[in-house]
């Protein structure tokens, strides 16, 4: 793609920052809106990345900018995968094409890339109660800081972090300002009856009488201000359609608005800007991948590289299935022939492709939302009513029903399987997205079962082992991608629970692989085996129970043992060592090392280039076999 296929953007090019946006007439506004739409059309058609959401708020974006005084008023997106334009508009527009890349501008806000994001998000539904905290801090007389203002989707309110914000917020009655960008969708259509509820809101409320109203309002605003006060009051009261929800918790609620309108947009949040007196909803219809992808059935969610003139996206094929496709089609397999089993996921059917299973069995797969803690307490209730529940959710989003996790499931010794999707590092969406600590914070819970997948074959035992537990909560683990391309077993079997295998024998030093960096291992062996060294290379399966025979074994045959996994300190490497401890291998000369992630949140980049920031490589393995051995090695990472 060159240069000349760039949209103009006279407009655009002027825009140094927000203040920018302050002196310029609302004309202007619009015409900018639609400058800043092309420009990020094109900024995501030469790196991919999220894009539905980031058109769905380009008015909002630039009104809100407008009107508030950013950054000393905080302006607080949820999820932040729609921050694109804002970060265009922030000074950050040369930097768009390095997004989500190594050493480059990360997909989401990010408190150390700009003073105008004052609080970090990917993680959904942290909004209002972040707001709140800047809100309550200014009433505290912290310096520097306004209004507080959070941007919210449907999607994010299916969350209940954002009912706990709205209690908070409606008890301490500070004035907030809360923006519902309701577009009608999640990544998938959105599920519930909160979403039902919005479309309610909006079903018999023109959009052309709330700006005759607004635009009436705005005429009296100040001078003088109490005159204007009661007229604006009038006027809100006219569109509102009355006793919704958010006034029940508090919060004046004001919409709904088209939230493509400059014009609306403009006189509501300066008519809030003056009177707001507490917490304040203002509700705003949008249409996510307004301008490019509004017809699509995802929107335009995610994507890779594009053509802007045609949308055409440029795709690597590989031959290997995926990973999350391979858990679909096992978990499907078992589901024919066991009618127990159900499946559910958090907002995430396709990501976790249990859209697969949907299509095949509708009655028995629920997407309740973007509520993992619910999802996960929702799943102990099937499993003691006798259920085969399997919880499909990412690692890094499971962390958000961890309690429910242990106190739910784990301590009723519940038998819920969870399906880890995107385990280890991710690439693009980097840290916030990592599936870094789910074997450290499963395998130190009593009565879990723990296993990693090490190819899809594996995984599609897994399911089945999974499938076959029924006397306790059991997890496994896959990561996101393709899988390795072996050969695929029909059917899954059952693993003998504890128990891992051996895969390679070998001699002086052996690696203990935990989940999918046996690829990694067996290639590091290859080039051990060209210096003369072979190592013997075994995969675990299980970090619980950890198969005691086989670890006891190695350390005895070996003069060392180096075990390594995707994931944080912690985890298996921890477990094995308190094993070898505890048995007294130590006291032996056994000489252990434990490959895991460093104690660090690792910046987005390939996977490939993250896992050589957290040295774990074919490289590091290499090294580390070297090194244990004493063996001098010449090479700059040795
Ligand atoms: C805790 C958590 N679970 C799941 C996700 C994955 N996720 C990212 S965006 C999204 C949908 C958000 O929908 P909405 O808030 O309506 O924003 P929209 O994309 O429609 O603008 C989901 C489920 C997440 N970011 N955080
Ligand atoms: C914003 C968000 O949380 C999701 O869109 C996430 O980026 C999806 O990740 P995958 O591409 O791994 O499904
Ligand atoms: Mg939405």
């Amino acid at each position: 793609m060159t240069d000349q296929a760039r949209p103009a953007t006279p407009l655009l090019d002027r825009i140094g920052g927000p203040a920018d946006l302050r002196v310029l007439p609302d004309r202007d506004l619009k015409r900018l809106a639609d400058e800043l739409r092309a420009e990020t059309i094109w900024a995501v058609s030469q790196t991919g990345g999220h894009l539905g959401a980031g058109l769905g708020v380009v008015e909002l974006t630039v009104a809100i900018h407008a009107v508030f005084n950013t950054p000393r008023d905080k302006l607080i997106w949820d999820v932040s995968h729609q921050c694109y334009p804002h970060k265009i508009l922030t000074g950050r527009r040369d930097r768009m094409r390095t997004i989500r890349q190594k050493d480059g501008l990360s997909g989401f806000t990010k408190r150390t890339e700009s003073i105008y994001d004052p609080f970090g998000a990917a993680h959904s539904s942290t909004s209002i109660s972040a707001a709140l905290g800047f809100a309550m801090g200014r009433e505290l007389g912290a310096d520097d800081v306004g209004d507080a203002i959070a941007v919210i989707g449907d999607g994010a309110l299916s969350g209940g972090m954002a009912y706990e914000a709205m209690n908070h917020a409606g008890h301490l009655k500070k004035r907030l300002i809360v923006i519902l960008n309701d577009n009608e969708m999640s990544i998938a259509p959105p599920v519930g009856a909160m979403s039902s509820y919005l479309s309610s809101l909006y079903a018999g409320a023109p959009f052309q009488e709330f700006k005759a109203a607004a635009k009436g309002a705005v005429g009296f605003l100040p001078p003088p201000f109490q005159e204007g006060a009661r007229r604006a009051k009038e006027m809100l009261k006219g569109i509102t359609v009355g006793g919704t929800l958010f006034e029940e918790l508090g919060f004046s609620y004001v919409g709904p608005i088209d939230g493509h309108d400059m014009e609306s947009l403009l006189q509501v949040l300066r008519t809030v800007k003056v009177r707001a007196d507490g917490p304040i909803l203002i509700h705003a219809i949008t249409q996510k991948g307004k301008g490019f992808a509004e017809h699509r059935a995802d929107r335009g969610h995610a994507t890779g590289k594009f053509d802007p003139a045609t949308g055409e996206q440029k795709k690597a094929k590989s031959n290997a299935p995926s990973y999350t496709k391979v858990f679909a089609q096992s978990l499907i397999q078992e589901a024919a022939e066991d009618d127990k089993i159900v499946a559910i996921t958090a907002a995430m059917p396709d990501g976790t492709g249990l859209n697969l299973f949907a299509e095949r069995f509708p009655a028995r797969c629920f997407d309740v939302g973007i509520a993992e803690q619910h999802g996960v307490t929702f799943c102990a209730g099937l499993a003691a009513a006798g259920m085969k529940p399997f919880a499909a959710i990412y690692s890094t989003f499971l962390q958000r029903g961890y309690d429910q996790v242990v106190h739910d499931v784990a301590l009723q010794n519940l038998p819920v399987r969870f399906a880890i999707d995107r385990a280890g590092l991710v690439g693009a969406d980097g840290a916030t997205h990592a599936g870094s600590f789910d074997v450290a914070y499963l395998s130190n819970l009593p009565n879990f079962t723990v296993m990693a997948a090490a190819n899809e074959a594996e995984l599609r035992h897994m399911v089945a082992t999974a499938a076959a537990h029924d006397s306790g909560p059991i997890a496994f683990r896959f990561p996101r991608g393709e899988g390795v391309g072996c050969e695929m077993p029909e059917r899954g079997v059952p693993l003998e629970i504890g128990k891992g295998r051996i895969v390679h024998e070998g001699a002086q030093v052996a690696i203990l692989s935990f989940g999918a960096r046996l690829v990694e291992v067996e290639e590091a062996r290859e080039r051990l085996m060209a210096r003369g060294i072979e190592p013997t290379v075994a995969d675990a399966r299980f970090s619980k129970p950890l198969d005691r025979d086989l670890i006891l074994d190695l350390a005895a045959r070996h003069e060392a043992l180096i075990t390594i996994e995707e994931g944080a300190i912690g985890g298996f490497g921890s477990h094995v060592a308190q094993l070898l401890a505890e048995e007294g291998v130590f006291d032996t000369g056994l000489c252990y090392r434990s490959m895991v992630l460093p104690d660090a949140f690792i910046d987005q980049a390939g996977p490939r280039e993250m896992y050589a920031a957290a040295g774990l490589n074919v490289e590091d393995i290499e090294a580390k076999v070297l090194s244990v051995l004493g063996v001098q090695v010449l090479s700059k990472r040795a």
